[in-house]
């Protein structure tokens, strides 16, 4: 399970994240949804222990992530696809994430296989590769250690839609095995496909939290989401 209680976070006057709390279950993908700049990357960078917390805590798994023995081999997090070595290939950062890991070399080949990079692309420098295939990289740098908790910030971007179908799936295979899931998006309707669960953030705060069903009960997700963040997004609300 991941859990965040109460948790704000605070940029000298910015308050990035204003008592945030909710839970993602196991078995289920919670989307997290807000426009730039509400604070969805603030949250997940707490999660995966690269912030601190001004005040709440954020756990997962039932602790915080940086007090966890080998968080690696039981947290997935992708949160900066770009952030690869330009100058290693695929094949060498997954091996070097294996090795850190203590995994089996040949489980490189295993999630490689998994995200859809194939043999010749993973010997491609990530310099290479475009905004796609990084994501597929970083997503296969998550599932190295067959995580039972992932953590994805905008997980598709870049994607095509052949791409965005294979992660929709990939992400409800993952969760049917028992994992929580947890993504960060400004798609509205990639979230609404593949999340039991949804919260809407805007300006630090939760919003609303709910299925997207219940967000979507009066005429639609998106307007329900462009009415909830009216006040924080640049476009105007809907009429
Ligand atoms: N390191 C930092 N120092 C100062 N302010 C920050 C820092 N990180 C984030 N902020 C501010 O906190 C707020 C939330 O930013 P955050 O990146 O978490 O939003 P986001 O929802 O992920 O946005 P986007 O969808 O544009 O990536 C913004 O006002 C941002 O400028």
């Amino acid at each position: 399970m991941i859990e965040f209680r109460h948790v704000s976070k605070d940029y000298g006057t910015v308050k990035a994240l204003d008592d945030v709390s909710f839970t993602v279950e196991p078995g289920s993908v919670t989307g997290f949804l807000g426009p730039n700049g509400a604070g969805k990357s603030t949250a997940l960078r707490i999660l995966a222990g690269l912030a601190r917390p001004s005040s709440g805590t954020a756990t997962v798994l039932g602790r915080p992530y940086a007090e966890m023995a080998c968080p690696g081999l039981r947290v997935g997090t992708l949160l900066d696809a770009g952030a690869g070595h330009p100058g290693r290939t695929g094949r060498e950062v997954l091996t070097l994430g294996a090795l850190t890991l203590g995994l089996p070399r040949a489980r490189v080949g295993e999630v490689l296989g998994l995200v859809g990079l194939t043999e010749r692309e993973s010997r491609r420098r990530v310099g290479a590769y475009s905004l796609g295939m990084r994501q597929r990289l970083g997503i296969a740098h998550a599932l190295l250690g067959r995580p039972e908790a992932l953590v994805l910030d905008e997980p598709v971007n870049g994607l095509d839609p052949q791409g965005i179908h294979w992660m929709r799936h990939l992400l409800r295979d993952l969760a049917g095995a028992g994992c929580a899931v947890l993504l960060s998006s400004h798609l509205l309707h990639e979230v609404e496909q593949v999340a039991d669960h949804i919260v809407v953030i805007g300006q630090g705060r939760v919003l609303a939290q709910g299925t997207a069903a219940e967000l979507g009960r009066d005429g639609g997700l998106e307007r329900t989401f462009l009415e909830l963040t009216a006040t924080t997004a640049r476009t105007a609300p809907p009429k």
